[in-house]
């Protein structure tokens, strides 16, 4: 639905005098149809400028891109009908109400007016506006809001649909009545890209993600693949003192126990801890519920009885920082 090859965008500043800002240095991304697609990266890495271009709002100053089946530069026009927008700080005006918006989005569309009347009405239901949507606009809640920019976005009926940063500043609730909302346009067949700086709605919402720093794209896959990329899954052990030398010795020649590690406690294992924190063994396998069984019946075998045992799943911060140096800030 979406192929980019070395997009590109840099602005002038101060009237051409600075130096340009690189807002986005070359972006290749593949996005398949009916997939929720996430630009997951931090405030000023480029998500907007990308989902900009994209959406034939601004040309870029070079690459490549097909986009809903059009070329992008060569058919903008194709482009820009096959696809919706919804903006950051979305579009609605503050006195007219939300069936008014959708019936007036539908005749910018070049829809009749009896059919833009009664999409207005689907959507009001398929939105869940109902209860306040023939009020004005200034008087909703910002959930409520962002629901009614979704619905302006696809009254149009578009097989793709970008959404920037759509649930920025709501409550966890509203969040995820938008999710919810994204989810059904996905189910009905309609591909998303979303833009995000939230670790939680790119790992949850996502089917696959690019994780875009600095106007590149640094990763990309399915958040799962992502996570287990950096670590696979690990597994920490507690075990009582004296008994480490002799898990290690099990564990480290299994076949898909990857590596072994020991976190914490001083190191020395002579029942005298250094910081009176035992130390956690911890262990790298490809996939840790199938493991964990396995893993018990070994050290049983061995004579080893864990204190502690858990499981620790790298999260898509790992995968941030492993690619970035830095952690995301999510503020
Ligand atoms: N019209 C413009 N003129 C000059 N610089 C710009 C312009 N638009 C964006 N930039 C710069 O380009 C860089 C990328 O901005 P962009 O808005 O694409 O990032 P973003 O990832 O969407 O961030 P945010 O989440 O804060 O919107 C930033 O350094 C920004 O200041």
């Amino acid at each position: 639905m979406i192929v980019t090859q070395g997009l590109r965008k840099s602005f002038a500043t101060r009237g051409g005098r600075g130096t340009p800002v690189d807002a986005v240095r070359g972006i290749d991304l593949t996005v398949g149809p009916g997939e929720i697609f996430g630009v997951l990266g931090p405030n000023g890495a480029g998500k907007t400028t990308t989902l900009r271009m994209l959406a034939t709002l601004v040309r870029p100053d070079g690459g490549e891109a097909v986009v809903a089946g059009a070329d992008l530069r060569a058919e903008p026009a194709t482009v820009r009908r096959r696809i919706g927008y919804v903006a950051q700080g979305g579009g609605t005006a503050d006195a007219v109400t939300a069936r008014e918006e959708l019936v007036l989005q539908a005749r910018m569309y070049g829809i009749g007016k009896a059919e833009a009347v009664a999409r207005a009405g689907e959507a009001m239901e398929a939105f869940g506006l109902g209860e306040f949507g023939d009020r004005p606009c200034g008087t909703y809640s910002g959930g409520q809001r962002r629901r009614v920019d979704l619905a302006l976005g696809v009254i149009h009926r578009p097989r793709l649909l970008f959404l920037d940063e759509p649930t920025v500043g709501l409550d966890p609730p509203s969040r995820a009545q938008v999710w919810e909302q994204i989810r059904r346009l996905r189910a009905d067949g309609m591909t998303v890209l979303v833009s995000t700086h939230y670790l939680e709605e790119a790992d949850g919402l996502c089917d696959r993600i690019g994780i875009v720093d600095h106007g590149r794209v640094v990763a990309e896959g399915t958040p799962e693949q992502l996570k287990k990329e950096i670590a696979g899954d690990a597994v920490g052990l507690v075990l009582r003192p004296g008994d480490r030398p002799r898990a290690e010795e099990v564990l480290r020649p299994l076949e898909w126990v990857s590596g072994v590690e020991t976190a914490g406690g001083d190191g020395a294992d002579d029942g005298n801890e250094g910081d009176g924190q035992p130390p956690e063994l911890r262990l790298y396998v490809d996939d840790a519920p199938s493991a964990l069984p396995q893993l018990l019946r070994v050290l049983q075998a061995a004579g080893v009885d864990p204190v502690l045992v858990q499981l620790r799943r790298p999260s898509l911060d790992d995968v941030f920082l492993a690619r970035t140096g830095r952690p995301l800030d999510q503020d």
